[in-house]
């Protein structure tokens, strides 16, 4: 009997100090790979277990708990409000920044700091970087199609006549409830496709390349970005090279129309220009390549994350008769004053529509979209007597803060496009609409972004 005892106090002996090692195993590493004196100005935190520092904490209260402020709250009451901590995410140390100002600090200073997403993010290619060319360059072009007021109002008609059919079929399917927000997805997918191909892709390969990148989002933020068998990750890796091998076909097709263009063929879309732009000695100033790096990841973004947004805005618009109301009776202000020839709305009546900007700009405050932005410090940085180490990474969660866009250099060049789109969907939601939740016990997933997920009906109220 004595003996088992013994054994069993060796046995547990051992495993406690396995277990002490295991839990102090990456302090110890980083404490002797950053010098005692750089770790010990570290901010303070948690650096979690070998290999999955804190990932797994942090997966669990953005996936299963479905609130990721569970887990920054967890730091802010153990370590305080320095609002820095250190952590391991994602295979790398991080320093996890929830205060706006060292947010801001962070996303404005291109000489210390870089983008620097995890491997899962990366699957996008563009990561930020435009990687075959300049960020600058490939930043104006992304953005030239979207931005200032004369480019934008020509997509309101576009954009109008996709929402008012998609609100009409979403409402005639009233025995079959629908995943709203995917179904916004589908449509902002169009806009964004039309915007940067033209009218280049039929319906049938806009359905087929919109469900590839489903399978490209059900990865994003993953922590096990492996290429094995069964793994989502190796179904995403398909899912990208048939996206590029379909935008290669689109970009061919194109070229070989320019090449025996008799004058005719317009030059439209943003695809047509960079199609046909020429370097002075008369070669092609974007390969295909280029080409496919600059619109993959610009797909992805220009739906996924204005849909996530423009379903909370419809949710929360219904959960507040007040708010709807007073939305509708701006948006209905805004018809008595058309004259009655006009058919469909305008660029200036959009200007006028003050208090739903207002919403808007609440919604993207209150649900951060886009709650992760990675950079890797370029050299040690110290920010309010803390070090953020060479070659970390600070994951910025911004709660509760606005800055929904990022800032600087990375400032989200298709914001305006997404409020654009949120506001038209608006419009007519709240003068003929209504959204009827089937699920009431919604499905709130936060990663890569905060979703409302669930089953709704949306029913026409208006005759
Ligand atoms: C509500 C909707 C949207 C939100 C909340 C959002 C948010 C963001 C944020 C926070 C960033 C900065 C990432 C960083 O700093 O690393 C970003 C970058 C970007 N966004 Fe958006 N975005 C939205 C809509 C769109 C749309 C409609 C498009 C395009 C059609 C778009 C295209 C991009 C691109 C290409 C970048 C990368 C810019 C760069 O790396 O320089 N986004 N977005």
């Amino acid at each position: 009997m004595e003996l088992i005892m013994n054994v069993c106090v060796i046995i547990g002996v051992v495993l406690g100090f396995f277990y002490v090692f295991a839990r102090r195993f990456n302090e110890i590493w980083y404490s002797f790979k950053l010098g005692r004196k750089i770790y010990k100005s570290l901010p303070p935190g948690d650096l979690g277990w070998p290999f999955v520092g804190s990932t797994l904490a942090f997966n669990k209260a953005f996936r299963v708990v479905g609130d990721p402020y569970t887990f920054i709250h967890t730091h802010l009451l153990r370590y305080g409000r320095v609002g820095m901590y250190k952590s391991h995410l994602f295979g790398m140390p991080t320093v996890i920044v929830t205060n706006p100002e060292i947010c801001r600090r962070i996303y404005l200073d291109d000489e210390c700091f870089e983008p620097n997403y995890p491997k899962s993010v990366k699957i996008l290619e563009t990561n930020g970087n435009f990687l075959k060319i300049e960020h600058k360059i490939g930043y104006k072009i992304i953005a030239s199609p979207m931005n200032g007021s004369e480019v934008l109002s020509k997509h309101v008609e576009f954009i109008e006549q996709l929402v008012e059919m998609g609100l009409e079929e979403w409402s005639s399917m009233r025995r079959e409830p629908i995943e709203v927000m995917d179904k916004i997805g589908g449509l902002f997918f169009k806009v964004v496709l039309h915007i940067f191909l033209g009218n280049e892709i039929d319906d049938q390969a806009m359905a087929e390349l919109h469900t590839l990148y489903k399978e490209l989002g059900l990865v994003i933020m993953s922590f096990l970005p492996y290429d094995l068998p069964g793994f989502t990750y190796r179904r995403a890796l398909k899912a990208r090279n048939k996206i590029e091998k379909i935008l290669r076909c689109v970009i061919e097709k194109k070229r070989k129309r320019f090449e025996k263009d008799d004058g005719t063929t317009e030059v439209y879309s943003l695809l047509d220009k960079l199609i046909v732009a020429k370097n002075e000695n008369g070669s092609k100033s974007y390969s295909d390549d280029t080409i496919i790096d600059l619109l993959l990841g610009t797909f992805f973004a220009g739906h996924n994350t204005p849909a996530t947004a423009a379903m909370w805005a419809l949710l929360h618009i219904s959960q507040n008769p007040h708010i709807f109301q007073m939305a509708k009776e701006e948006q209905e202000s805004i018809i008595r004053q058309r004259p009655s020839t006009q058919k469909g709305l305008t660029f200036q009546e959009i200007k006028q529509m003050k208090f739903l900007t207002k919403f808007i700009n609440e919604v993207l405050r209150r649900n951060t979209v886009a709650p992760t932005n990675f950079r890797k410090a370029k050299t040690n940085v110290n920010i309010n007597g803390y070090t953020i180490p060479k070659g970390w990474t600070n994951y910025t969660p911004k709660p509760g803060e606005f800055i929904p866009f990022g800032l600087g250099s990375k400032f989200c060049p298709g914001s305006e496009l997404a409020k654009l789109e949120m506001t038209i969907l608006l419009h007519h939601f709240v003068l003929n609409y209504k959204v009827e939740p089937v699920d009431q016990n919604c499905n709130d997933t936060r990663l890569p972004s905060a979703k409302p997920m669930g089953l709704c009906r949306i029913v026409r109220v208006s005759q």
